[in-house]
């Protein structure tokens, strides 16, 4: 059978990858395809950088990716390049153009996804994503094809490789934020901007879509509620350690009967969880199914190999099923499209969670009582506390909370900054219970 034609988009980390994969396991990717992958075309910034990494490859090279995408000759687009913008205008050329996508780029799905699984399913082409959440991890493939009969409860997973290095690094060799993140942009981890990783922007991006893919609903990131790393204490953490838990940046959704959570944020969780004991880059992501009950995925969330492993890996999915009707591929969503539903996702104040709470408060009678007693009047509970010595006259107080709503622990907080001996900005983390 005649080679699918390939036009690669970026020829950086993911794209640097993806050639040497296909390079590398050609015979054998070639054998479970049914023919060959061969890359026609690549569009760059920098055609010399192209060239070395492509040899004596008769691979076309140019600046324009509209060019490859409206190549008679290509089959299917490969999106690299990163962003919402020019990434957008190619993939819905490439889509007019009837040809499939692969793409290893959340920014683009969980903000324009809707329009371009639309735009896809129109022309019967297909939009392959694997390398998008979770790096070399196939969590896709599991919730969209293998979870197929479970309606999935929860989803909580480590999915953002940079953020997860940093908190490693720091909490296991007292190392400074800013070398640690320094070291995961040289190691290709990081994203172009990476504020994105560390407010947990890029983390939402994929849990938008792992909702999506879990629930049947349509990409909302503009509903997520997201808090990054970027103000945690190296204080919480040995705090959080000492109370024997461990902070993880955690995404977390969550079907409730009044809507679906949507959430991404520093958590404490227990030091025995199996996703506390997750270091380094790597990503973990545990999927709650009603019949399978918990099931875990591990593996490479971020670098050049396992994300060009996830590319390839969807390549070779669009050259086994470009033959087959369109209504008979798996739907983009893992759902039909005419079975989406608009579930509403919750707001911020709506989040359940168990919660730590942090106070430095001046040395003072009644100090633990009026706290306790705002606590007790807001209908929230205390799990245990414990203070630390005072020094010069003020103290470190924790709490740990049981289960409350985020609103009724704001509300809390509010009237705690009100109090003349609370002496810096309340410390909130939420606390999960997870396997
Ligand atoms: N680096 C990683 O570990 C992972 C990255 N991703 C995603 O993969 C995508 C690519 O990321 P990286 O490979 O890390 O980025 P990168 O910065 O290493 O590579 C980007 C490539 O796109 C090309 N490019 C960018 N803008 C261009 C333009 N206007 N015209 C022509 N070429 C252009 C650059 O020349 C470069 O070859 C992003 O969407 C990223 O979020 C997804 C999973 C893991
Ligand atoms: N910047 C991302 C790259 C993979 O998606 C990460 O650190 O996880
Ligand atoms: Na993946």
């Amino acid at each position: 059978m005649a080679s699918i034609r390939v036009g690669l988009l970026g020829l950086g980390v993911v794209g640097g990858g993806t050639w040497k994969v296909l390079q590398k396991n050609a015979e054998e990717i070639a054998r479970r395809a049914g023919r060959r992958i061969e890359v026609a075309a690549v569009a760059v910034r920098d055609v010399e950088k192209a060239r070395r990494l492509l040899g004596d490859s008769d691979v076309r090279i140019t600046t324009d990716g509209l060019e490859v995408a409206r190549d008679p000759n290509i089959d299917i687009v490969v999106e690299l390049i990163g962003g919402e913008t020019i990434a957008k205008e190619w993939v819905m050329e490439a889509i007019r153009q009837g040809k499939h996508v692969v793409t290893a780029n959340k920014a683009l799905l969980a903000c324009h996804g809707n329009e371009i699984f639309d735009a896809a399913s129109s022309k019967g082409v297909m939009v392959m994503f694997e390398a998008a959440v979770a790096g070399g991890i196939p969590i896709i493939k599991a919730i969209r094809e293998g979870l197929t009969a479970n309606r999935i409860d929860w989803i909580a997973g480590i999915i953002n490789g940079t953020t997860n290095f940093i908190l490693s690094e720091m909490q296991s060799r007292g190392l400074p934020f800013n070398t640690v993140l320094a070291e995961a942009q040289r190691l290709g981890y990081a994203e172009a901007d990476p504020t994105f990783d560390i407010e947990g922007v890029d983390a939402a991006h994929k849990l938008t879509l792992l909702a999506s893919l879990a629930f049947g609903i349509p990409v909302q990131f503009d509903k997520a509620c997201v808090e990054g790393i970027s103000k945690l204490e190296a204080e919480d953490i040995q705090h959080a350690a000492r109370l024997g838990y461990r902070i993880k940046l955690l995404g977390i959704t969550r079907r409730r009967d009044d809507g679906i959570e949507l959430r991404v944020h520093p958590t404490l969780i227990p030091m025995g969880c199996l996703l506390a004991n997750v270091d380094g880059a790597m990503n973990a992501v545990l999927v709650h199914g009603d019949a399978v009950g918990p099931t875990l995925y591990y593996g490479q969330g971020a670098g050049e190999m396992p994300t060009a492993s996830a590319v390839v890996a969807d390549l070779v999915d669009v050259a086994r099923l470009e033959s087959a009707d369109p209504e008979h591929r798996v739907p983009h969503l893992a759902f039909q499209p005419d079975a989406v539903k608009d579930i509403p996702i919750l707001g911020a104040d709506d989040i359940e969670s168990s919660y730590y709470l942090r106070l430095r408060v001046e040395d003072r009678p009644g100090v633990l009582s009026e706290i306790s007693r705002i606590l007790a009047e807001s209908d929230i509970s205390i799990g245990s506390m414990f203070q630390e010595p005072f020094q010069a006259g003020e103290a470190s107080i924790i709490f740990l909370l049981h289960r409350a709503r985020e609103g009724a622990v704001s509300g809390a907080i509010t009237r705690m900054h009100k109090l003349p001996f609370v002496r810096s900005e309340v410390t909130r983390l939420r606390v999960e219970d997870l396997i």
